[in-house]
């Protein structure tokens, strides 16, 4: 456990709603290791953008953490002073957003935006021009964008989607720092330029030996780039495994059903995937959130929430009626 880098405990983050509160992240328990790549995936509205932001306190006002952790370094991320965060996100800690367009600012220069994220990224250092120029430079050539200079000139809205997908993982690495938590990059893009954008970032982290925290719906993603798969369902963590247990021997019924959309190359047609959809999170139902989708639920499965069980070393699932 000497390895651990970062490690989410117990974390539940509510939303305020005119109806009440909506309780989303359920008690969501999250490790990742030192240069470790970890992919958090789970259907749309299953709380995964809602956890990451809840990281470096990027979360709404709405939004209220009821109760848990966040270990960085061993120190309680939730608990820190203002002064304290920002060195945290500035130095330590980058995420790059489902939504490119909202992490640039439209009324700046990409280059003026990089230029930023060098020099806050230490405040006792002052950084030439040139220096910030070439950090800058470099940063883009590294995202395989062509003409560097032309782009550091650019506004945002002079830049395709693609790009500015790219400018974004840019300004993730342009200071060293030990964690990436990227936020389905590329959902907003098509396939091909999607796929270009994953192998770069897996690239990228790599080099740099830094944590990757990988967030998207699609388990055959996931397993192209990551090391170890959290699944997540309603606001709860199911099961946890390294990438090639779980695609061997996935155990929760959630995961089995997420796997049967990842498409086969061996054909076989279009699967059934999972019948329903997330349910509501004012008022939730006890026990098990997924127990109104689950083909194998029984009683206990509607009256208790099932804790997580180690079944082997690095592989533990929340669930009764496991396989
Ligand atoms: N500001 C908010 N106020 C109230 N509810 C919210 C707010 N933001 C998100 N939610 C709700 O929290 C739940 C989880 O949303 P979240 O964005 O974390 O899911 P996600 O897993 O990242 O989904 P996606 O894959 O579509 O990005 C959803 O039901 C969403 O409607
Ligand atoms: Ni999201």
């Amino acid at each position: 456990m000497t390895n651990e880098l970062l490690s989410i405990k117990d974390l539940e983050v509510w939303y305020k709603t005119y109806r009440g509160y909506a309780k989303v992240v359920n008690g969501v328990n999250l490790t990742v290791n030192k240069g470790e790549k970890v992919g958090v995936v789970g259907e749309s509205g299953c709380g995964k953008t809602t956890t990451m932001k809840s990281i470096l306190r990027m979360n709404v006002q709405s939004a209220y953490v009821n109760s848990g952790e966040i270990l960085y370094s061993g120190e309680n991320i939730l608990k820190m002073n203002e002064a304290k965060l920002q060195e945290i996100r500035r130095r330590d800690i980058a995420m790059i957003s489902q939504e490119p367009s909202a992490a640039l600012n439209p009324v700046f220069t990409i280059g003026e935006q990089i230029r930023d994220v060098i020099r806050y990224s230490d405040t006792k250092k002052k950084f030439t021009k040139e220096e910030m120029q070439s950090k800058a430079i470099d940063a883009i050539k590294s995202v395989m964008i062509s003409d560097p200079e032309r782009i550091l000139a650019s506004y945002p809205y002079q830049l395709s989607g693609g790009m500015k997908q790219r400018i974004c993982i840019a300004m993730g690495l342009v200071v060293p720092r030990n964690v990436l938590i990227a936020d389905e990059p590329g959902t907003a893009l098509d396939v091909t330029i999607q796929d270009q954008i994953h192998r770069l970032l897996h690239n990228l982290v790599e080099e740099k030996d830094m944590s990757l925290i990988m967030i998207t719906h699609s388990l055959g993603v996931a397993r192209e780039l990551v090391d170890r798969i959290h699944v997540m369902y309603a606001g709860d963590v199911v099961e946890v495994a390294k990438t090639d247990d779980l695609f061997k021997k996935p155990l929760h019924p959630y995961t089995i059903g997420l796997l049967d959309c990842v498409p086969k190359l061996s054909g076989g047609g279009i699967s059934e995937g999972i019948y329903g959809y997330v349910p509501s999170y004012i008022n939730p139902a006890p026990g098990c959130r997924f127990a109104s989708r689950c083909p194998k639920a029984t009683q206990i499965c509607r009256e208790q929430k099932p804790s997580m069980t180690s079944v082997d070393a690095e592989h533990s699932v929340a669930c009764f009626n496991y396989q």
